[in-house]
């Protein structure tokens, strides 16, 4: 595996420096609630770094890329590519940063949309790409607390305000939001 300083070096040139801002806050946020949830360090710290790698693609070719890695891209990912964003950057953390931990690698394919069964790994990222501090939306400071004591809950919250804001801004919505939250809600999230 690289070092995280050639990681990060790497990782520079692909993103911009806000992106990379908030890459490290999502490091930070998911060592923390590793260290709560007493799940590998390492890996989060590494999936937390890469999870927007693929963030810098024009949507273009962020489909483009898709086509090539053989990522199925379904109706709503076609209008929004952004989506693929996570999908594009697992298989780039495995080519260009050699990860072959499947476990990081899921974790940041899946890290926008969530999943209906999930690892804690994989809550981890996705909630602090959500609740990282350069995060700045209202109403966070409480869905940062949630995270630090219920997971489950706080997946569910979360997919809830992702909904509330698509459906408000006249957004197509990718039904996997919705999918993760019944699923979260069911196991009393
Ligand atoms: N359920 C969804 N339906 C449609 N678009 C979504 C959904 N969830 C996220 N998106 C969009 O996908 C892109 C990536 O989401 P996200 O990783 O949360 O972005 P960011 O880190 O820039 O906030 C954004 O453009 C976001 O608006």
């Amino acid at each position: 595996m690289m070092l995280e300083k050639e990681m990060l070096k790497l990782l520079k040139q692909m993103i911009s420096e806000d992106r990379l801002n908030h890459s490290l806050g999502v490091r930070d946020t998911a060592i923390e609630l590793a260290k709560i949830y007493e799940i590998d360090l390492k890996k989060a710290r590494i999936a937390g770094l890469l999870h927007d790698c693929a963030k810098g693609l024009s949507n273009n070719n962020l489909l483009k890329k898709a086509e090539k890695f053989g990522i199925v891209i379904d109706g709503v990912t076609i209008i929004v590519p952004p989506l693929l964003h996570g999908p594009v950057g697992a298989e780039f953390a495995k080519r260009k940063f050699k990860i072959n931990d499947e476990e990081i690698l899921n974790a940041i394919r899946i890290h926008t949309l969530g999943s209906e069964e999930m690892t804690s790994l994989e809550k981890i990222i996705f909630l602090a790409d959500y609740i990282e501090p350069n995060r700045k939306c209202s109403g966070l400071d409480k869905l940062r607390k949630i995270a630090r004591s219920n997971l489950d809950l706080a997946v569910r919250k979360a997919c809830d305000r992702t909904l509330k804001f698509h459906l408000d801004n006249h957004d197509v919505i990718h039904p996997q939001t919705l999918a993760t939250r019944n699923a979260f809600l069911r196991k009393g999230g």
